[in-house]
């Protein structure tokens, strides 16, 4: 059976640009560009946990976020099921905390970079 991963996803925008991070070249869908965030932990609501990774992972501090869409997808290796929100509030400076590459991308542009399959519709979305 393959584990099925609760996903806290961010869309963070700054005006007409998106944050865009790289994943780490040897964890799952590695090399690909996502929208920061990571796995709900026990007793955590989704914005919660989004409020806790983008710290963790970016070091924007966050003190709320807006729901977006649900995406259930499976690769195979992995399920997923991400929970997407909007974060439009934020305070501080986007860093790669882990190492990784961070980047403020103009929506229009978004296509440009390679996203894990399961974003597709993340984009439309946003482009919509
Ligand atoms: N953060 C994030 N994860 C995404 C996106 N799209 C997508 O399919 N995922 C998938 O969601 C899963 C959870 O991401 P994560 O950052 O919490 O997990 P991880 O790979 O660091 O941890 P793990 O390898 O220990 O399970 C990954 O399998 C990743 O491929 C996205 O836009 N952002
Ligand atoms: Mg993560």
């Amino acid at each position: 059976m393959t584990k099925l991963v609760h996903v806290a996803v961010g869309v963070i925008k700054d005006g007409n640009r998106i944050l865009l991070a790289k994943r780490p070249q040897e964890l799952h869908q590695g090399g690909k560009w996502e929208f920061p965030g990571g796995k709900v932990e026990q007793g955590e609501t989704t914005s919660e946990a989004l409020i806790r990774e983008l710290k963790e992972e970016v070091n924007l501090d966050v003190v709320h976020t807006e729901p977006m869409m649900e995406i259930h997808h499976d690769y195979g290796d992995k399920k997923v099921f991400l929970d997407i929100h909007w974060v439009e509030n934020f305070s501080g400076a986007a860093h790669g905390m882990e190492g990784q590459q961070v980047s403020w991308i103009e929506k229009e542009h978004l296509q440009q970079y390679d996203f894990p399959e399961a974003n597709k519709a993340i984009l439309e979305k946003i482009l919509s």
